[in-house]
């Protein structure tokens, strides 16, 4: 596979949508990727690719919600492994483990099922993007105080002039910057 080719050829099918959701917010919508059956394939298998040479011990994909199960499913299936969801709050049954974290105004809180990470589990953390960071860092510092490691961190998008990546210790791979 021309790894390159297919992830410029990719970034065309998203669309930019600027002063959504609000004022100054230059929006990248993934959904008009999804739209064309073969490019949301060659999106796979590139994400299977990366994930692969990457990340070759992960043991369960972690995605958040909820652009992040979009991908973070597939890639489980695609890689055998378990797919386990971060929720935001009062969806999750059962016994869990939370966190709260920082959004440009206020907080939030994600939340995963104490019984999905067992001790030292490895987890591949997908989402969609990385804007500030705020999200996936969460998601981490979840994963971790649940007992898991962080073997890598996988997302679609990086916007990387708000430099989110620097906010994460684990290693970050992105398939399309903007
Ligand atoms: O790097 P950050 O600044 O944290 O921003 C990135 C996060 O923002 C969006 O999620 P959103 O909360 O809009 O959820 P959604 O996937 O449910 O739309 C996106 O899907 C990422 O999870
Ligand atoms: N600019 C952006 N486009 C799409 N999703 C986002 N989530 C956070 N920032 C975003």
């Amino acid at each position: 596979m021309d790894m390159e080719k297919k992830l410029q050829e990719l970034k065309e099918y998203i669309s930019s949508y600027p002063d959504f959701p609000k004022p100054g917010i230059l929006f990248r919508d993934m959904f008009s990727l999804l739209r064309n059956p073969n490019a949301f394939k060659d999106l796979r298998d590139v994400m299977v690719e990366i994930s692969k040479r990457n990340i070759p011990d992960a043991q369960a994909v972690v995605g958040l919600e909820s652009r992040g199960f979009l991908f973070g499913s597939v890639l489980a299936i695609e890689l055998g492994l378990p797919f386990v969801p971060i929720r935001k709050p009062g969806k999750l049954p059962g016994e869990l483990n939370k966190v709260t974290y920082q959004l440009e105004y206020g907080t939030d809180t994600f939340e995963i099922q104490k019984d999905a990470v067992t001790p030292g589990l490895k987890v591949l953390l997908v989402d969609d993007l990385l804007a500030t960071g705020g999200s996936l860092k969460a998601g981490c510092q979840l994963i971790e105080e649940s007992g898991g490691v962080v073997a890598g961190c996988l997302v679609i998008m990086e916007l990387v002039d708000l430099r989110g990546r620097d906010k994460i210790s684990q290693p970050v791979f992105s398939l399309l910057e903007f």
